[in-house]
């Protein structure tokens, strides 16, 4: 470690028992020598996309691929690392917060790779971030088995699955951690203290620190996290090389820089992932106010197999495998039920995902639930034969234009007033849940998260905006929208009974769904107005 640099580091949040172990003055350190270089960075990236978008949406700007790294694009020679130790064969990935309990059945749950999520699945309170540290820190070290109170044993079996961290996103800060006086970046929190404590535990052991690296917008955010790596592994001594990053691809600008990001990220890069959820998020957010041909119909219309989303598919699968990368499915939203007739369907929607995935030649793919692994490894079984991936199916029959990644009519479909409605009650219902700590949830038979939830509220903005008509006829304006917003939250109210955050949640979509202007994101204000370190 260098020596201590000139910085006031200061922790607000609880830091008794056991986060101590996490919240050492050597880990804290390592996390402001991150900060001190980078956070400069960061902020300009951030005006960047900020920037970018308001091109974008003002019509100054018209996505395409860039002209400046044409170069990169066309020049066959270039390839990614070869797979890491536990990450050659990731035909089935779960992903999960890391609370204690769900990082035991991860771990056991038959899928190759973990997603230790700290983002779209995670409520950043002070707690499941420093938890979810303490968590991953004893996995590493197989030393988290434990009983519940009624005499549940949990205990990590034989072949777990390797682990992959996702830290929070770009546009998220950590506000219980600051360094003279600013909150820190929340990536190079959960970055580095996870990197910190665990690389060299994990290289002794014959895996490696890897990475999700989500949301994000531009190649120069992927150069970025590969400065971050390589000041990271310099710093504790560990080989250039040894990390490895599988980034989502999940903005619609990203979609058209994803050589770039490879590029970028070579000498620690495994793959890319399809996060459809953010991507329709993302493509929502960014055409907003650009008129009828951009508006999505109801979000359960808006499937894998439209055109505009099969396209973005479709040329993640081509850029990988023509780089040596793994090319990782995404998450189909269907979850197990108890009730056996919907469960079936649920186990169908997810086949039929997964064959579509399989069939378009991704390595891998996602799921939510212990209970969905099976489906998605039989999928993958079948096409992977004794091969450990399909990296050697080139798909060079795949064409995508810049037109074809921006047709979103192709989406066709309708807004109905059901789809308005179940929009406004998911809402609710999701941030009800993350203001109390949970990240995702399971929401009549779908999972959902933050990125879906951003959906839901981005959705009902961009109908009024457009003053989309419903099935009957009527524009959606914010009066109506706000006549149903009652209406919902009297019937999710009655479901929930008092102990719910459901005026907050409102206070939220109001300002997030139905304010003058569209906000970024719904996580960055509720974070800072709601998650104190109170939440637990
Ligand atoms: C857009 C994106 O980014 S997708 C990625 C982010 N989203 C996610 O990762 C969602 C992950 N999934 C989940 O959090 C959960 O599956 C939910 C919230 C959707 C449903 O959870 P539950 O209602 O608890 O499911 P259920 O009651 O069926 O769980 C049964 C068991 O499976 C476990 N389980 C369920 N999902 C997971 C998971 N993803 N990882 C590990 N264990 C899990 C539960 O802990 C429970 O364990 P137990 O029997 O020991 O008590
Ligand atoms: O992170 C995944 C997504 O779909 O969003
Ligand atoms: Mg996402």
């Amino acid at each position: 470690m260098a020596a201590k640099l000139n910085y006031r580091i200061e922790v607000t949040g609880p830091t008794d028992g056991r986060f101590a172990e996490i919240l050492t003055p050597a880990a804290l350190d390592f996390v402001a020598k991150l900060d001190n270089t980078f956070a400069g960075r960061r902020s300009e990236l951030l005006d960047e996309r900020r920037r970018r978008r308001e091109r974008v949406q003002s019509g100054e700007e018209r996505l395409d691929f860039l002209p400046e790294t044409h170069r990169i694009r066309t020049d066959d020679s270039w390839r990614i690392a070869p797979p890491a130790p536990g990450l050659e064969d990731r035909r089935v990935e779960i992903t999960g917060p890391t609370d204690r309990k769900m990082t035991v059945n991860a771990l056991n749950s038959g899928a190759k790779v973990w997603l230790a999520d700290f983002e779209d699945a995670t409520s950043p309170t002070w707690h499941n971030i420093v938890d979810g540290q303490l968590n991953l820190f004893d996995a590493i070290r197989r030393d988290i088995d434990f009983t519940t109170e009624a005499g549940k044993r949990y205990t990590v079996g034989d072949d777990p699955a390797t682990i992959v961290a996702r830290p929070r996103g770009w546009h998220l800060v950590e506000k219980h951690i600051r360094i003279d006086g600013r909150p820190v970046s929340a990536s190079l929190v959960d970055f580095g203290l996870y990197f910190f404590h665990n690389a060299r535990q994990l290289l002794a052991r014959g895996s490696g620190p890897y990475f999700y690296l989500p949301k994000l917008e531009s190649h120069l955010e992927a150069r970025l996290w590969n400065d971050i790596f390589l000041l990271a592994q310099q710093e504790l001594g560990i080989p250039r090389g040894t990390v490895r990053a599988t980034v989502l691809i999940e903005t619609i600008t990203a979609a058209f820089e994803m050589d770039e990001i490879l590029y970028e990220l070579r000498e620690h890069a495994s793959g890319l992932n399809a996060g459809r959820w953010d991507y329709i998020f993302s493509v929502i957010k960014n055409f907003s106010a650009h008129g009828a041909d951009f508006v999505l119909p109801d979000r359960a219309q808006v499937t894998m197999t439209v055109p505009f989303m099969r396209a973005y598919t479709e040329l993640l699968v081509r850029t990988c495998h023509r780089r040596g990368a793994h090319a990782i499915g995404g998450m189909a939203a269907f979850i197990p039920s108890k009730d056996p007739a919907t469960n079936e369907l649920a186990l169908e929607k997810v086949r039929q995902d997964k064959d579509r995935e399989a069939g378009d030649g991704f390595d891998g793919s996602w799921v939510a639930h212990p209970g969905l692994v099976p489906v998605c490894r039989e999928v993958f079984d079948a096409v992977l034969g004794g091969w450990p991936n399909q990296l050697t199916r080139l798909r060079e029959d795949v064409e995508v234009s810049a037109e074809d990644l921006l047709d979103v009519a192709s989406a066709g479909g309708e807004v109905t007033e059901a789809g308005v409605r179940a929009n406004i009650d998911v809402a609710l219902r999701y941030v009800d849940s993350w203001l109390r700590g949970i990240g995702a949830a399971a929401i009549h038979n779908l999972m959902e998260d933050a990125a879906t939830a951003e959906i839901a509220r981005c959705q009902i903005w961009q109908w009024i905006r457009n003053g989309t008509k419903l099935e009957d006829g009527t524009a959606l304006t914010r009066e109506l929208a706000v006549e149903f917003l009652d209406d919902e939250l009297a019937k999710v109210r009655a479901d929930l009974g008092a102990s719910a955050r459901l005026d907050d949640a409102r206070a939220i979509f109001t300002e997030t769904a139905l304010g003058e202007k569209l906000p970024s994101f719904l996580t960055t204000g509720a974070y800072a107005r709601y998650l104190t370190d109170t939440i637990r």
